[in-house]
């Protein structure tokens, strides 16, 4: 068993823990990041399809708010390109067909209204939450005692059947889990953080830029720049904390070093066995944190066929087995490549099928809205991130009803020397990369703070 010491020792290499490492290292820190994969990345990660072509398969996107990710991204010599918007995206409800441009579906006045009181009334209450501590909120009892699915049922919220369908299926999206698994008060702390939900479910603000190579290749970036620091294949297993110093184990290595920062979904925590234990509500907290469902499949042809449709390749059809589409292809036009997904309970049906069986249903539910040439990819490439054993579903985990206000005040709060990253405990741009970066800055200063 090799030993080493450091004066932080950083768990998990996803844009969080890479950020927390950087910054303590310019700050002169010596640091070691302990990775439990064979990459760096986490909850990004680039892919090669059948065909040659390498997609980003996770965190993908950046827009308004993201000025952290596009510092960086200038910083390591990432180019950014703006996402094709050209085109009419697509709703299909009801059997119906509606294209519209901008944001604003062209659904029908009563559905319209019903959406925009629904926004009005989850923004108000997101904004009334004090953005450190929601669970300090007056009515924090009352919120998270409530799902976002019960909100969503209730006709005094959203009064239209069509706008429900709608709504569910975006927040659906948005947690990759059914909104009856989400505590209310859990979903507008994501809100509060960016803004509002309109933020969250507007791809024109959230969804305005690619980096030409992927998110992913800044992460390899930031880790090239740490050097040896990075260690990969080292799944941390246990973290033991004595007086001086706190003791790091992985299966080949120990880590003696003064700080640990655990920058890993939080319920991913539960397989680090803590000595001395957690304290109680940092334990439940993050076992209540799991993340939802999420498969993503790529498929590349010649060329983007649907942009001579008029169509951007932006499509939300919530009744379908593959609710939504975004165009994804590279900056040079070729190939052309759709990236679509399935989320929550639909992902896990899905999940069940045997894979010629699951590409088929894809395949169909694509030609559905783009015509018989999506039945033919050059390649098709699936990533089901529940079955990603070091991120357990995607995209990221969730509070359920109960566990802010019982548990929240751990989210943040160290645990002796140890302190915590990632997106889930980011009060600006949470469940974002900007937020796992947030997030791993914040961590850092915690620690520069009290060395
Ligand atoms: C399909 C998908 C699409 C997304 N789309 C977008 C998007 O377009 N825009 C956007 O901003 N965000 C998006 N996100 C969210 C974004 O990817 C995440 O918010 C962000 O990457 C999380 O970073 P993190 O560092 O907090 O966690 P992670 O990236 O999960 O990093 C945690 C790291 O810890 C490692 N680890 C786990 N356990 C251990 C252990 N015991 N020992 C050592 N290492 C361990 C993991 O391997 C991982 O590398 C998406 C996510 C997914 C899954």
């Amino acid at each position: 068993m090799e030993q080493t010491t450091a004066d932080v020792c950083v768990v998990g290499a996803g844009f969080a823990g890479l950020a927390a490492a950087r910054n303590l290292a310019h700050a002169g820190r010596e640091v070691i990041v302990l990775e439990a994969r064979d990459r760096v990345g986490g909850r990004v990660w680039n892919r090669e399809m059948p065909d040659g072509t390498v997609v980003s398969a996770g965190g993908t996107w950046l827009g308004d708010g993201q000025a952290r990710m596009f510092r960086l991204a200038r910083e390591y010599g990432l180019r950014a390109y703006p996402q094709y918007d050209d085109g009419d995206h697509v709703l299909r409800l009801d059997g119906a067909e509606h294209r519209y441009r901008g944001t604003i579906p062209k659904a029908g006045p009563a559905t319209l209204a019903s959406l925009g009181l629904a926004f009005t009334r989850l923004n108000a209450m997101a904004r009334r939450l004090p953005a450190d501590a929601p669970w300090l909120a007056r009515n924090a009892r009352t919120l998270d005692a409530r799902t976002l699915g019960q909100w969503l049922a209730d006709p005094l919220n959203v009064p239209s059947g069509t706008a429900h369908t709608v709504l569910k299926a975006t927040m659906s999206l948005l947690f990759c889990t059914d909104p009856a698994e989400v505590s209310l008060l859990g979903a507008l702390v994501l809100a509060r953080g960016g803004g509002g939900f309109d933020y969250y479910t507007d791809s024109g603000r959230t969804e305005t830029h690619l980096l030409d190579g992927g998110t992913p290749e800044l992460a390899r970036r930031m880790a090239e720049g740490l050097g040896d620091a990075v260690r990969l294949a080292n799944p941390v297993r246990r973290i033991v904390q004595n007086g001086n110093d706190a003791e790091v184990s992985t299966d080949a290595l120990t880590v003696r070093a003064r700080r640990v920062i655990v920058a890993v979904p939080p319920v991913l925590t539960g397989r680090i066995l803590f000595e001395p234990a957690l304290p109680s509500a940092a334990g439940h907290l993050r076992q209540r944190m799991a993340p939802g469902s999420i498969i993503r499949v790529h498929t590349a042809y010649p060329e983007p066929f649907w942009r001579g449709q008029r169509l951007s390749g932006q499509t939300l059809a919530p009744l379908s087995a593959v609710p939504g589409t975004i165009d994804q292809t590279p900056p040079g036009g070729r190939p052309g490549v759709l990236s679509s997904y399935a989320f929550g309970p639909g992902a896990v049906r899905l999940g069940r099928l045997d894979p010629k069986e699951r590409r088929d249903v894809w395949l169909q539910a694509l030609a559905e809205r783009f015509g018989p040439e999506a039945l033919h990819p050059l390649g098709y490439l699936e990533t089901d991130w529940s079955a990603e054993a070091w991120s357990g579903g995607g995209m990221i985990g969730h509070f359920p009803p109960g566990a802010l206000t019982a548990y929240g005040r751990a989210l943040r709060e160290p645990v002796g020397r140890i302190h915590w990253a990632g997106t889930e405990t980011a009060t600006q741009m949470h469940g974002l990369m900007e937020g796992a970066v947030r997030s791993g800055e914040r961590a850092a200063r915690e620690v520069l703070a009290l060395n």
